[in-house]
C-alpha cells in the first residue's frame, strides 16, 4: 500500500507569514494547502509563488468551489495548482467543471464534503463522474461545536469507491495514525503545526508518525 500523504494548511491571511510557514513545513509535508480565507485574501499571487519557491511539493488550493466550477478553477491550475477543492453541496455541474478544468491541466479536483448531508451518495456520484480525491472534512466551525470526522471517515472507506480520501479536522499526533489506519490516504493538519511552538518539529513528528503508520 503506498504511504499516507501528509498536507499542511496554511491558514493565515498574511501572505510573507504564510510563505515563512510554508519554508518551515515543506521539508517534512507532501502537499501544501493554500487555505480557503489564505486563497480569498492573497489570490492568484500565492499559488505562483508557493509553486516557484516549492517545486517538491504539491499544492493543493481550497478553492471550496460552489458555482461556475471549470471557470473559477482553470486559472488556479493554470498558475500552478496541482489539487483544487470544490463543495460536495454544490450542482453535480459545479463538480464536473472542475474536474474538467483539472483534467485539462492535468491535475486532480477534490470533492469537499464539509456539511453535506449525504455524504455516501455525493461521493460515490463524485467518484463515478471522475474526481481523483473525496475530503472528508469537519471544518473550524464543525470543530468548535466538539465534532471529528472519524465516523465520516469510516462511512467513506467502507465504500471501497479507489479513490483517495483525504481527512482534515483538527488531526494532530495522538489521532493522525489511527485515521490513516482507518482508510485515509491523505491526511491535512493545521492547527496543530502552524499553533506550535516550533511548526518545523511538529510538521517532522508528524512526518515520522505517517510514515511508521
Ligand atoms: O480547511 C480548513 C478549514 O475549513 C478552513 O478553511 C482547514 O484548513 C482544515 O480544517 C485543516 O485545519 P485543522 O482542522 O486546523 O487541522
Amino acid at each position: 500500500m503506498a504511504k499516507a500523504l501528509i498536507q499542511m494548511a496554511l491558514d493565515s491571511l498574511d501572505f510573507d507569514q504564510t510563505l515563512a510557514l510554508a519554508e518551515q513545513v515543506a521539508p517534512y509535508v507532501d502537499i501544501l494547502e493554500v487555505g480557503t480565507p489564505c486563497i480569498k485574501y492573497n489570490g492568484l499571487e500565492i499559488v505562483t509563488a508557493l509553486k516557484t519557491k516549492f517545486p517538491n511539493n504539491l499544492i493543493l488550493v481550497d478553492l471550496k468551489t460552489m458555482d461556475a466550477g471549470e471557470y473559477e478553477a482553470t486559472p488556479f491550475y493554470e498558475a500552478g495548482a496541482d489539487i483544487c477543492t470544490v463543495l460536495g453541496v454544490s450542482d453535480k455541474a459545479t463538480m464536473g467543471g472542475v474536474i474538467k478544468a483539472a483534467n485539462a491541466n492535468n491535475a486532480e479536483a477534490q470533492i469537499d464534503l464539509i456539511s453535506v448531508r449525504d455524504k455516501k451518495a455525493v461521493a460515490t456520484e463524485a467518484a463515478k463522474n471522475g474526481a481523483q480525491i473525496i475530503g472528508v472534512h469537519t471544518g473550524l466551525d464543525a470543530q468548535a461545536a466538539g465534532q471529528t470526522p472519524f465516523a465520516d471517515l469510516q462511512a467513506i472507506a467502507s465504500l471501497n469507491l479507489g479513490v483517495r480520501i483525504s481527512v482534515a479536522g483538527g488531526l494532530n499526533k495522538d489521532t493522525i495514525q489511527k485515521t490513516i489506519q482507518a482508510g485515509a490516504t491523505i491526511v491535512v493538519v493545521g492547527a496543530a503545526i502552524y499553533g506550535a511552538p516550533s511548526p518545523a518539529e511538529s510538521a517532522k513528528e508528524l512526518r515520522a508518525l505517517v510514515d511508521a503508520a
